[in-house]
């Protein structure tokens, strides 16, 4: 799928991110082609998918839905840890994916090659390539490098403590501002359709939500913290 064609298929809609953390009750290969076809037949443009489960899922979820799958894969939970190699790189493709997310950040790969060769490879086997960022500079310098969009998907957590609550809604429009003709994807922390809404007004070309829309354990304490008090 080239560019031009994935940009005209997302632009202005929803993307669900299908993954879950390990321990989870629907950390399922299964249980999560569930939720990407529900999510598919919700409207969901295209599904984000992988994570700790890594290429079995980005596999069966792209051999059940008709809509283009962002794949990646997560090792560990501090530093690069979202598609953190060259290889894991190649191996999402491989499984199906039609673009890869990858950590673009400035903080140093656990393989010690630039992002450059990341995305050469990713291109090399015919699939784009999504920049996550958690900053402004990061985002500028992954277009700059070749990436084909980029996401705010690591705002909020590459400090020390713990995320702020909300989506990063500033960085999405200094993201437009500073690559008016990119594809500019705001994930990370959408929790209503408000705020997924607000995005696409802040510039975003697309958003992405996880958690909200896939969660029911986080929706459910949600509800349960919302009751007056017994
Ligand atoms: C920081 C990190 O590891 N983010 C991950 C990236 O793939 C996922 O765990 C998130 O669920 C995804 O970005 C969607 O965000 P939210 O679940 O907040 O809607």
């Amino acid at each position: 799928m080239n560019l031009e064609t994935f940009a005209a298929a997302v632009t202005g809609r929803l993307i669900v991110s299908c993954q879950a953390p390990d321990g989870h009750p629907l950390r399922d290969t299964a249980a999560l082609v569930r939720m990407a076809e529900a999510a598919a037949g919700g409207g969901a443009a295209a599904i984000r998918c992988g994570g700790v489960g890594g290429t079995p899922d980005v596999a069966a979820i792209a051999a059940a839905v008709d809509v283009p799958v962002i794949g990646l894969t997560k090792d560990g939970a501090g530093g690069v840890f979202i598609t953190p190699t060259v290889e894991a790189a190649r191996s999402v493709v491989r499984a199906g994916a039609q673009v890869v997310a990858a950590d673009a950040t400035f903080r140093p790969r656990p393989d010690g090659r630039p992002l450059t060769e990341t995305i050469k490879a990713v291109h090399d086997e015919g699939a784009l390539f999504m920049a996550d960022v958690a900053a402004l500079d990061e985002g500028v310098a992954a277009a700059e490098a070749g990436a084909d969009m980029v996401a705010t998907t690591l705002a909020g957590y590459t400090a020390p403590g713990p995320p702020p609550d909300g989506p990063d809604l500033a960085l999405v429009r200094a993201l437009r501002e500073e690559l008016p003709g990119a594809l500019i994807v705001a994930e990370g922390r959408y929790h209503a359709p408000a705020s997924a809404s607000a995005a696409i007004e802040a510039g975003a070309s697309c958003v992405v939500v996880g958690t909200a829309i896939i969660d029911p354990r986080w929706i459910t304490a949600r509800f349960a913290a919302a009751l007056p008090p017994r």
